[in-house]
């Protein structure tokens, strides 16, 4: 493991706070450090057992042992480890991963059925350990209120908050006491800036060189829920933000790609939430599909898209931006608001940390309450705000040749060359 690199983990009650936090912090960290913060969470639905994880949760699957739950979550974090939390730290200097829950919720969870503490670590002895822990300390009465106001329906182990704080202390005190963790309680009660800057202060006493050096901007830090007022036409294009924002002069001065890209990215960073809507959709179009109406029988702010196959045929997909982290259930809660099913769907995920996936494959979905259709769950790409200033960059540097190029051909000393070879 590179040495100087963070493994900062998240964790607390449902509800307590812990995605917006995350999400919160690794946009402030990323500002400093950009291009090394990730930003992930547990359970993993990408990595092994997820799905299996997911449908517990969701009370598809009710008959399942503790036990078989226990290695399920154990196997879900080596494989997370494996694949993308090490290689990340190990990627380079002063790489940071943040992850929303970790082995401290198998200890709370699992610890049933005959499983310790011990046990339960046993199991996730191999899984890369922690350099801080945080719990999110906040009453159940703020728990319950935080999760109404998300307005989805209760996980499994979304109930019985006192025995869950509870199981909490006692497993801090066995990390702490046998397992020598760093493990610090953050009251997370306050204003979301409130508990965010709470973490970074102890953050930045681990690392000075991570505190921001200029004041941030608040607006981009935001992890709330916006709609944009797009309304089925493209307001703002990759080719405006290029104007607005002067990339052509920024261009021109002599910097290495990843230099460019990374002032790009962060340009990016201070636009609006309808101006990066609408580049998302940009984005979606200069890529050959078409982009067509806001889907009128939804709430979600969804868009149809076509595109059309050699010979044809056109397949159907919906544009979706919202504003939360890259999982998958999310994204299928969402999902059966939008009655017509489709083949794709692309899904933009605002803020400029890196996803740890950008794509999930197809699976079968339950949709239309009444008549409780089966479909095929389209497959999903995940859009980020690093790809939308790869594309500001790309179209700017054609604009840039092209320019280039024609004040070449219009050049006055071309012409008097023609004129004397003609003459010769
Ligand atoms: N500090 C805070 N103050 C007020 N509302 C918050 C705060 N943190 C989160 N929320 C809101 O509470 C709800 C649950 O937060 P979330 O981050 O999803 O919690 P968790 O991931 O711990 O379940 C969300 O609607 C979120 O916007
Ligand atoms: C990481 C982890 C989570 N869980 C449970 C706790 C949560 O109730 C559930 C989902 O976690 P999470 O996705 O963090 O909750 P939320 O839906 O509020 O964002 O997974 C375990 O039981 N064991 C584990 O090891």
């Amino acid at each position: 493991m590179n040495k100087n690199s963070l493994f900062i983990v998240i964790e607390g009650l449902d509800g307590s706070g812990k995605t917006s936090v995350t999400r919160y912090i690794s946009n402030i960290l990323d500002k400093e450090n950009h291009g090394k913060v990730k930003l992930t969470f547990e359970p993993h639905d990408p990595s092994c057992a997820g799905l299996f994880i997911r449908q517990v949760l969701m009370k598809k699957i009710r008959n399942f042992s503790p036990k078989i739950l226990a290695l399920a979550f154990a196997a879900n974090r080596l494989d997370h480890c494996d694949r993308e939390i090490n290689p990340w730290l190990d990627s380079q200097d002063g790489a940071i991963i943040i992850c929303d829950r970790y082995y401290l919720s198998s200890l709370v969870y699992q610890s049933t059925g005959g499983l310790d503490f011990e046990k339960v670590y046993d199991l996730n002895d191999a899984a890369t350990k922690p350099d801080i822990i945080f719990f999110l300390n906040v009453s159940n009465k703020v728990c319950y209120e935080r999760m109404k106001h998300r307005n989805e329906s209760k996980e499994l182990f979304e109930t019985n908050l006192s025995q869950t704080r509870k199981r909490f202390h006692e497993a801090i005190t066995f990390l702490k006491e046998k397992k020598n963790e760093n493990i610090v309680e953050i009251d997370a009660s306050g204003k979301l800036e409130e508990v965010a800057n709470n973490i970074l202060s102890q953050l930045y006493k681990i690392n000075p060189s991570l505190k921001p050096k200029q004041p941030l901007l608040s607006h981009s830090l935001v992890s709330e829920q916006r709609v944009t007022t797009l309304n089925g036409h493209i307001p703002y294009r990759v080719k405006d933000a290029i104007n607005d924002l002067g990339i052509l002069d920024y261009l021109k001065e002599d910097k290495t790609k990843e230099e460019h890209l990374t002032k790009i990215e962060s340009i990016v960073d201070q636009l609006n939430f309808n101006q990066l809507g609408s580049l998302f959709l940009d984005h979606i179009s200069n890529n050959k599909y078409e982009v067509k109406e806001k889907l009128p029988w939804t709430e979600l702010d969804a868009y149809e898209l076509t595109y059309e196959l050699p010979g044809g045929i056109e397949l159907t997909g919906v544009a979706l931006i919202i504003q939360e982290k890259q999982r998958y259930d999310i994204i299928l809660k969402k999902a059966p608001d939008i009655p017509k099913m489709s083949d794709f769907m692309f899904v933009f995920s605002p803020g400029p940390a890196e996803l740890v996936t950008n794509y999930y494959e197809r699976g079968i979905i339950k949709y239309n309450a009444e008549t409780i259709k089966e479909g095929l769950f389209p497959s999903i790409k995940l859009v980020t705000q690093k790809e939308l200033a790869y594309d500001i960059w790309s179209m700017a540097k054609k604009i840039d040749w092209e320019n280039n190029s024609s004040k070449n051909n219009q050049h006055p000393k071309n012409s008097i060359d023609c004129k004397e070879i003609t003459v010769n």
